[in-house]
């Protein structure tokens, strides 16, 4: 600890000055390294020099004594001392500073004539008990001034923790006035002016009292925060502050949303981390893609991935996104052929609260807010309604969005990487996409080939599925035989590499060795299923494999969404009941 005197120095003079008045005599203090600290009269000029080891001071400090020098120069501790000649007291007291062991410094009290000799000396014993009074006094401000330096460490320690979280902080009492904060606090909300004492609920609206009142546990509060153009959409936690079963205010810390759903990503799949390297395939065509793919990766501009379902289309747009510049931000997809038309708008767009009727207390964050500073991943953008194409040819050119029900446009900064496995020319032939958006996504456009036509592609992604679901599934598949690859090599795979990727896991489940056989492979793979573009028109196909190819289509079309058999059947004008009376009948194996 490296509180001294020196720390109180102020209090020292003023108690010196008090002991010279009362006992007219000059008095001198020093600390415990001999400087003097404090002196009057005469050794007021002295302040600040230092006392010799050998003097009646040092003595004491070393000893821990008290002395009273009644002759000085005859005195045996003035033996030693090197200016006993020239010195010109009549009589000196020393008394220790101590706090417990430790010595603190010295108080003297010189005479320097005999009238304040024989004052000394005729009031010893009271003198004395007045010096260890002072000396008393003195220790008490000392520890008092160790407090408060322990204090405003412990203070500076946790101000210097605080400031170094990643987390906005801050400490309100029971009423909402803010009493601590640390530095990301007034980042994230852009504050300027001091705000200690300033109510929370009036810089944060989207805290009320409602929210602290008699809150005994902790809550938390998804919100968004507006501010100019600026946004911030995070979540915060409240925690009461309960000290003896009593709230004395509350704890308030806050995380970016962002970050918040990113280390969620991060966590939940790898796959969210994908690079090019992930991307399986020797053919020249993947080769190309990747190439093109990274050439995106560098730009800012729209990129357009098309190819057929299951190719790889979002697979390429994260691996795109991870390898841009925009990696630290988030990557937000969105199917636009999942959402319904009236819900895809607020997904996109968000909505203010209040906005209509059963919109959510806060409104709605909209994917291009919380895609903003990253990327935003729209899939089968095909599937897009005309009246939404405008909407989004609006925010590609004005780079702004209106949330519904908003009074003013919000600034984004996103990079658009749009999908689809429809001929998106053809439909702004038909009509059916708005031609200036066409041009607008299809800055970059990549194409991705079928797996069909790259089948030198399906060695190396078959032995990268084997591992990856031998471990997912807790196998110990290692590889295939010859006859189940030929016939893998046979299939055209209209699902691509997702139907690729079903057909390996449904063989590993199937397999009892380490080797997947042509048996475990599912049905529809055994089957004689022949698919020859060049000669498709004269070939006639039995209507049962026409028919057994189509439902084989549709259950690859709709595999990843809900009621996927319901919408299969849909598509293919029969019931449900048909369909599956069918699955048996051509032994079409489906989960
Ligand atoms: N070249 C590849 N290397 C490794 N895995 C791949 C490759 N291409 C696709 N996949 C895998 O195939 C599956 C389907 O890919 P993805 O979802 O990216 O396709 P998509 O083209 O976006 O499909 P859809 O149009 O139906 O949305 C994923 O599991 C993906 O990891």
């Amino acid at each position: 600890m490296m509180v001294g005197l020196s720390f109180i120095k102020e209090d020292i003079e003023n108690i010196a000055n008090v002991i010279s008045t009362v006992l007219n005599v000059d008095v001198t203090i020093v600390d415990d390294n001999l400087i003097r600290i404090a002196g009057t009269g005469q050794y007021k000029e002295k302040v600040g020099e230092r006392v010799s080891e050998k003097s009646a001071f040092g003595v004491s400090l070393s000893t821990g004594k008290s002395f009273i020098i009644e002759n000085p120069r005859q005195d045996h501790i003035c033996n030693l001392c090197e200016i006993k000649e020239s010195c010109n007291e009549f009589a000196e007291v020393s008394s220790p500073i101590k706090i417990e062991d430790k010595i603190y410094g010295v108080i003297g009290l010189i005479a320097f004539s005999i009238e304040q000799k024989n004052n000394l000396l005729e009031n010893k014993t009271k003198l004395m008990d007045f010096l260890n009074k002072m000396a008393d006094l003195i220790c008490s401000k000392i520890l008092a001034e160790m407090k408060s330096y322990q204090l405003k460490l412990e203070a500076t320690r946790l101000q210097m923790l605080l400031n170094n979280m990643d987390k906005g902080v801050v400490s309100i009492d029971k009423f909402g006035n803010i009493n601590k904060w640390n530095e990301k606090f007034v980042q994230i909300f852009k504050l300027k002016s001091n705000i200690e004492n300033k109510s929370i609920f009036k810089i944060l609206d989207f805290i009320t009292l409602e929210d602290i009142k008699n809150l005994k546990k902790h809550k938390v509060i998804s919100f968004n925060f507006n501010k100019e153009s600026y946004i911030f959409s995070g979540i915060c936690n409240i925690n009461p502050i309960i000290v003896d079963e009593t709230i004395k205010g509350y704890v308030l810390y806050f995380t970016d949303k962002l970050s918040t759903i990113k280390d969620f990503n991060k966590i939940t799949t790898g796959e969210y981390n994908v690079r090019f390297s992930n991307i399986i395939g020797i053919s020249d065509a993947i080769k190309n893609v990747k190439r093109k793919a990274d050439i995106a990766s560098k730009s800012f501009s729209t990129v357009l991935i098309t190819g057929e379902s299951g190719t790889g289309k979002e697979l390429l747009a994260r691996a795109i996104h991870n390898n841009s510049e925009r990696s630290k931000n988030s990557f937000i997809a969105i199917n636009c052929a999942a959402i319904p038309d009236t819900l895809l708008e607020s997904e996109l767009f968000g909505y203010e609260e209040g906005a209509f009727t059963g919109a959510k207390k806060g409104g709605k964050i909209g994917k291009f807010e919380l895609a903003n500073k990253g990327t935003l991943f729209l899939d089968e953008i095909g599937d897009m309604s005309i009246h939404l194409q405008g909407k989004l040819l609006r925010v590609l050119q004005e780079r702004e969005i209106d949330k519904v029900g908003g009074s003013k446009a919000i600034q984004i900064d996103v990079r658009i990487i749009a999908a689809t496995n429809k001929d998106l020319e053809k439909m702004v032939k038909n009509g059916e996409f708005r031609e200036d958006l066409y041009y607008r996504l299809n800055v970059l456009p990549i194409k991705i080939p079928p797996l069909r036509e790259r089948k030198e592609d399906i060695y190396s992604l078959v032995e990268h599925i084997i591992t990856k679901y031998s471990k997912k599934l807790n196998k110990h598949v290692s590889s295939i035989d010859s006859q189940a690859m030929n016939k893998i090599l046979e299939y055209p795979w209209y699902g691509n590499v997702r139907e690729l990727e079903n057909v390996i896991e449904y063989g590993i489940n199937m397999c009892n060795t380490d080797t997947i056989k042509l048996t475990d492979l599912p049905e529809k793979l055994k089957c004689e299923y022949k698919y020859n573009e060049d000669n498709y028109e004269d070939t006639i196909t039995p209507l049962s494999e026409l028919e057994k190819k189509e439902i084989i289509k549709a259950l690859n079309k709709f595999k990843k969404f809900k009621k996927d058999k319901e919408k299969a059947a849909h598509a293919l004008g029969i019931s449900r009941a048909t369909l599956y009376r069918k699955l048996k009948e051509y032994k079409i194996v489906s989960d």
